[in-house]
């Protein structure tokens, strides 16, 4: 397997006496796209600012083969970051703050390109004081894309961004991966983590709780069959005793885990007099199966 671009090892970190991470060790590999996920303050921006040297802690971290500690870290020239809000100049126009902030000789074309995937064409000559959160935040994430970064760390990206805005930094995210770039973004809006994580760091109290793919986690998701009836209570006493586990208090919802269970559920009631209208199948999606997740963890 080729040599992760961010491993992170043994990161420990303490406010005061109260500490906040606990042995976190991960790694992303090349041109993944990596979701960090938790509660608030779970410790999901300290992990980030601590692999940015934005704020000190123990551990090891190494970018691209290079260790980067809190006091030397020249190997975070590779790396764009956009952490809880962008510092923004409110005297300087969008493009003034591309054109400061780029590195080397970065040419006019590549600043367009980034201002023409983010829709900013409108308002980027304009001073930025007048600009919404939303357009701040999207001038923030153009920033982190500059000089070609290999990992780019993205904090609640989507936070204002409307969903015309979300879908094209959705695209854009898509775009550089294929181009290599590797990312770790956290979210709340877990639905749209779930359009774009391929791999998943699942995190509570400060520790990792669990380290997976989206597809995995999806796989071992629940299914759930919902069948509307003439008779509905009925239908529940039937499938109940036969042994089907059903949940909820309103509808006829059958926890299964896969889709095939549906036939025989079918049989069940017709065999029983109970005649079904309409059968519906539903997913856990990401969102349920980390919240079942932290409650077992909450239980521990
Ligand atoms: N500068 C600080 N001083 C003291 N405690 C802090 C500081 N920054 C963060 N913390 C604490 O560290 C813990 C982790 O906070 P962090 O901001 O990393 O969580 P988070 O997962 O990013 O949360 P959110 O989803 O709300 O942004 C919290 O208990 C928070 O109160």
């Amino acid at each position: 397997m080729a040599e992760a671009v961010l491993t992170v090892k043994n990161l420990n970190k303490s406010f005061g006496r109260k500490q906040v991470l606990h042995k976190i060790s991960f790694s992303c590999a090349p041109g993944r796209i990596v979701g960090l996920v938790g509660a608030n303050g779970a410790g999901k921006t300290t992990i980030m600012k601590a692999v940015l040297s934005l704020t000190s802690s123990t551990g090891e971290v190494t970018i691209d083969g290079q260790k980067s500690t809190f006091d030397h870290h020249p190997v975070l020239d590779e790396v764009g970051a956009l952490i809880e809000y962008p510092g923004i100049y409110p005297y300087l126009s969008g493009r003034d703050h591309l054109k400061l902030f780029a590195m080397g000789n970065k040419n006019t074309q590549d600043i367009q390109a980034l201002v023409d995937a983010l829709n900013m064409d409108k308002y980027i000559d304009t001073k930025a004081r007048n600009y919404s959160l939303g357009m701040k935040q999207k001038l923030g994430i153009a920033m982190a894309f500059l000089n070609n970064p290999k990992l780019v760390i993205l904090d609640e990206p989507m936070n204002g961004l409307d969903p015309q805005a979300t879908k094209e930094l959705r695209d854009l995210i898509i775009a550089k991966r294929d181009e290599g770039v590797t990312f770790l973004i956290s979210s709340h809006i877990l639905s749209e983590l779930q359009k774009l994580a391929e791999d998943l760091i699942i995190i509570d109290h400060g520790k990792i709780v669990q380290e997976t793919t989206m597809d995995a986690l999806l796989e071992s998701n629940n299914h759930f069959v919902v069948v509307s009836t003439t008779d509905d209570v009925k239908a529940k006493q039937v499938l109940s005793e036969t042994g089907y586990k059903l949940v909820g208090d309103v509808e006829v919802k059958i926890q299964t885990k896969t889709d095939d269970a549906v036939a025989d559920v079918l049989k069940t009631l017709s065999d029983n007099q109970v005649t079904v209208t309409d059968v519906q199948h539903q997913d856990e999606d990401l969102e349920g199966s980390v919240l079942k997740l932290l409650d077992s963890e909450d239980q521990k």
